[in-house]
């Protein structure tokens, strides 16, 4: 049996036939690797007359077709995973997995669509192979790890959980005392060539970035997987750059955030392969579903619906008066409906039932301006979705695949 060497991405299974070995290549997934692996079958082997011969297989089914399942990546553990299921199942999706340790489910109401739990930077490095069509995860892990690849497009923004933000944080002693700023950090003479300023970080690629983009010059990294914290005080660093949400961690080292070192605001974010969207038969209109649900609940959880009687002469007469009040306007208007009761044995028109979609904040503030003009019986109820005539985010979607 002879040993040869190929690029990872491909399956090998060889036999020696008399002199010669012989040996099929599977490719798994893009035909794109094609020329290059030949390159590299041709480089290896021995005999200048050996022949190299590309054909389809369609003996195993997998290799054969393109796959026709849609996949979506979702983050296996950490912060973002318990979150990002309880966000599907508010939107009537049910992830079903039959085990914790298996890492493929699937959503009974969206067919042909694969789950598969992946770590997030993982999920975002399978949108760019192809091994993957959507994806949840941080936006900061598409920042860190899509390095701006155009093939990845954020479908939806603003998922609502996983809140944080990107920092650079210094320490608030020593030499950094009175540094409050990026640009006091920036100007600070002792940074040199020879003895830059140490940055420690996981973000290697999105942290340089923003250092070459805000005019600091003498900046070196280094980095670890965690516990970042720990570096200035160990002399390991003068920075560092890590995420920030609560800012306990950055309290207890002694650390501090500075105007101007925000690097990135993140939160969970739906993500997509502008690949996958524009050709894979399914994944637009997964898509559209998705985003649709998304966007109903995440509307629906800040509003509350409230309901209340009120007494008027006409319906234009209620809706006058609600619309003078800036908390009742509703999302289109209120909902006015004649209450009907029984005078004089005539059905007589002394009450309206109103409707109004109130923003959660703003709750007793309107229920204050509702009584001022003479509400009653006010009821207030959650709502559970807000599906409006078309969603905002799917015509930004549209005109980014410019469809
Ligand atoms: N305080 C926080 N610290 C870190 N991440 C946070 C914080 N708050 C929200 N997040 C979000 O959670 C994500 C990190 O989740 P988690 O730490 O579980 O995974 P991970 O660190 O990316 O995975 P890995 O273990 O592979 O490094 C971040 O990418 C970010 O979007
Ligand atoms: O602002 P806070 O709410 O304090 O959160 C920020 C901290 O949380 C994360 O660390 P994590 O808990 O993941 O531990 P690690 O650094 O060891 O990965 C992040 O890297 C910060 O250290
Ligand atoms: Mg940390």
């Amino acid at each position: 049996m002879a040993t040869v060497s190929v690029p990872p991405s491909l399956l090998l299974s060889g036999y020696a036939h008399n002199q010669y070995c012989s040996i099929s290549l599977v490719f798994p997934s893009s035909r794109a690797v094609l020329p290059r692996s030949l390159g590299a079958i041709t480089c290896c082997a021995v005999d200048p007359s050996s022949q190299v011969v590309a054909s389809p297989v369609s003996n195993n089914g997998w290799a054969a077709t393109e796959r026709t399942e849609i996949r979506l990546g979702l983050p296996s553990k950490g912060r973002m995973a318990d979150d990002t299921l309880g966000l599907l199942k508010d939107c009537q999706l049910s992830v079903r997995q039959s085990n914790p340790r298996q890492y493929v489910a699937e959503i009974p109401q969206l067919s042909n669509l694969e789950v598969w739990f992946q770590r997030p930077k993982d999920i975002v490095r399978k949108l760019l192979s192809g091994d993957l069509d959507l994806g949840i995860v941080g936006f900061d892990t598409v920042s860190e790890h899509g390095q701006g690849n155009e093939d990845l497009i954020i479908v939806h923004d603003a998922l609502d959980y996983g809140d944080c933000r990107l920092s650079i944080a210094i320490p608030k002693y020593g030499i950094f005392e009175n540094v409050n700023s990026l640009r006091q950090l920036a100007e600070m003479s002792r940074w040199t060539p020879e003895r830059p300023l140490r940055v420690a970080t996981g973000f290697t690629y999105v942290g340089p970035k923003f250092m070459r983009e805000n005019g600091l010059n003498h900046v070196s990294f280094s980095t670890a997987d965690g516990a970042l914290e720990a570096a200035p005080a160990m002399g390991i660093a003068d920075a560092i750059l890590d995420l920030v949400s609560s800012g306990t961690t950055l309290r207890e080292n002694n650390l501090k955030e500075i105007e101007g070192g925000t690097v990135l605001k993140s939160q969970a974010v739906l993500v997509a392969s502008r690949k996958s969207l524009t050709e894979r038969k399914g994944v637009l209109g997964i898509t559209h579903e998705i985003l649709e649900r998304f966007e109903a609940h995440l509307r629906a959880v800040g509003q509350f619906m409230v309901t209340a009687n009120m007494r008027g002469s006409s319906a234009e007469d209620v809706a006058r008066r609600i619309l003078s009040q800036p908390s009742l306007s509703g999302l289109q208007g209120p909902t006015i409906s004649p209450v009907y009761s029984k005078g004089g044995g005539e059905a007589a028109i002394d009450y309206y039932a109103i409707n109004v979609c109130v923003p959660k904040k703003a709750l007793y503030k309107s229920m204050q301006q509702l009584r001022e003009i003479g509400g009653t019986g006010v009821l207030v109820s959650p709502l559970t979705y807000i599906f409006d005539e078309e969603t905002p985010r799917w015509r930004q979607l549209l005109s980014k695949l410019g469809l």
